[in-house]
């Protein structure tokens, strides 16, 4: 079972990202742990959204939470720099879109960052064979990258469990996040799976408090009770 706190990251990519910095504080204000930060390049997925200076944007627009970056996109490397630059602090890739998967995981524990891999549902844990050691988080997808909305995949659920088997036997406080299809209902499961971390788009930007357009409490507190917490 996981050991550590689990945390909630909103998915900017369901967000109003034309009132972007206000969204962000709105969730933040509301519950939320960290910002999940989706950057796609019509390339490695089919679909574009947002770079680095957005990250920077943040920064300077005030948000101090921490920003999980998680790269779809290929190649990594030039990209893991300008994130660094812009203020990340955590930054995922996927190991098939790296040429040198050691390399690029160096590149952002060097800076300072806390760095991982993330699999699609169709990929194999075996990449994680020669870097458990290199490795402070694993991003579990559960939908295929490049789109908010879609349905959680139940295949997951057995993934994450070998997952959290092969956390438990490094001896590492390594993070599981989960990303996909993640809401209230599902959240209690996808936790006593061995996720600690739990992404979620859809869900939690299109519950908005009707009262009050500025407050994502409700949703957050249900994700909350959902975890036993
Ligand atoms: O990485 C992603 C898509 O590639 C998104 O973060 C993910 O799908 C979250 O969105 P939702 O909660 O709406 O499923």
């Amino acid at each position: 079972m996981p050991a550590l706190e689990p945390k909630i990251a909103p998915s900017i990519l369901s967000a109003d990202l034309a009132r972007l910095g206000e969204e962000v504080s709105d969730v933040l204000a509301s519950g939320a742990d960290m910002i999940h930060f989706d950057v796609m390049d019509n390339h490695y997925v089919p679909n574009l959204t947002f770079g680095a200076p957005v990250c920077k944007a943040l920064r300077d627009y005030g948000i101090t939470a921490p920003i999980d970056v998680h790269l779809m996109v290929k190649p990594v490397d030039e990209l893991i720099h300008a994130f660094i630059d812009a203020g990340a602090s955590d930054i995922t890739f996927h190991p098939e879109a790296s040429e040198h998967i050691d390399r690029s995981l160096s590149l952002i524990r060097d800076a300072g960052l806390r760095c991982g891999l993330v699999f699609n549902p169709a990929t194999p844990l075996t990449w994680l064979d020669h870097v458990m050691d290199k490795v402070d988080m694993i991003l579990l997808m559960s939908v295929n990258p490049g789109f908010g909305g879609q349905s959680f995949i139940p295949h997951t659920m057995e993934k994450l469990r070998q997952a959290r088997e092969r956390i438990d036997a490094s001896g590492r406080d390594i993070r599981l996040e989960v990303d996909g299809g993640v809401n209230a209902d599902n959240i209690g499961e996808i936790a006593a799976a061995g996720a600690d971390t739990f992404v979620a788009g859809s869900s939690l930007f299109k519950a908005r408090r009707e009262d009050d357009p500025h407050r994502y409490d409700t949703v957050i507190g249900a994700m909350r009770r959902g975890l036993g917490r």
